[in-house]
């Protein structure tokens, strides 16, 4: 393995039912890295996101993990027996590794701790997101292991949330590896994209994935006939006090960390 690696992983191949859900896929992920996985629904990304985390076993290939990598995993999905009264408290403690420090230092910096005595079975699809990263973080992880985080979080909050992961990054000094379907929304926030379709269509600096044609061929051309691009705001003047008359949608929030309705 590369020596400086938290994780490799050489020509993993894996089929179900005859089909061929991970062909050949080979990645490398650094300390520190941001990569986001990135493809069509049914192309393998939550399959290869189980594999490197070694949840399922593929058919041939390797994969090696540095040794006592700690890793905080938010699943795509998390069902839990509606009939088990859980608070999102309760839920959290049954961490490994959980304090009660610790979970309301995390509580406290995704702006959640009002949560905290709430039943996990009232929560909206956003506020459970939340829960689950806070879950994720507080194994203190070397790597963050995200399966679509935005899933059910507003747009919004979406913008926010990709903002917050590379700060997360730093306070932590972990790697972060997410699935994602809108390369629009992550690439400022990512290192390294690989595009997925079973096999590994084109990977790269964001910029260089949304310009190359694999990817173009996979997700189209806006209906302005640009390829979906890292989304650049010169903001070149300056706002009055209450003029919000052409505030771009897309502009930062001013907040950062994600935000509890
Ligand atoms: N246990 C299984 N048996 C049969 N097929 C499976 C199994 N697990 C996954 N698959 C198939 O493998 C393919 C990849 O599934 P996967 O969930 O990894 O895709 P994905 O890229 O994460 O999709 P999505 O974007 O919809 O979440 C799909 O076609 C799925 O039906």
């Amino acid at each position: 393995m590369n020596t400086t690696a938290l994780l490799q992983a050489d020509h993993l191949t894996l089929k179900r039912q005859h089909k061929t859900v991970l062909d050949n896929i080979s990645l490398t992920l650094q300390p520190r890295q941001i990569m986001t996985l990135i493809g069509p629904n049914g192309c393998g990304k939550s399959t290869l996101i189980r594999v490197l985390l070694g949840l399922e076993t593929v058919d041939s290939g390797h994969i090696e993990r540095r040794p006592g990598l700690r890793i905080g995993y938010m699943p795509q999905r998390l069902s839990l027996d509606q009939r088990m009264p859980l608070t999102v408290q309760g839920f959290l403690q049954l961490s490994r590794g959980a304090t009660a420090a610790t979970i309301q230092h995390w509580l406290q910096r995704l702006n959640i701790t009002a949560l905290a005595p709430q039943s996990v079975h009232d929560l909206s699809g956003g506020e459970w997101q939340r829960v689950l990263l806070v879950r994720a973080l507080l194994s203190q992880p070397d790597l963050l292991v995200l399966d679509e985080p935005v899933q059910g979080v507003d747009v919004q909050g979406q913008m926010e949330l990709y903002q917050l992961i590379p700060q997360l990054r730093d306070e932590l000094g972990c790697a972060v590896l997410m699935v994602s379907h809108d390369l629009h929304l992550v690439m400022a926030a990512t290192d390294e994209v690989i595009c997925l379709n079973g096999h590994v269509c084109c990977s790269g600096h964001p910029d260089q994935v949304s310009i190359n044609p694999a990817y173009i061929q996979l997700f189209g051309i806006r209906p302005d006939k640009t390829p979906l691009a890292h989304y650049t705001h010169h903001h070149d003047h300056q706002h009055c006090a209450g003029d919000h008359g052409h505030a771009s949608p897309l502009a930062p929030p001013a907040i950062g960390g994600i935000r509890h309705d």
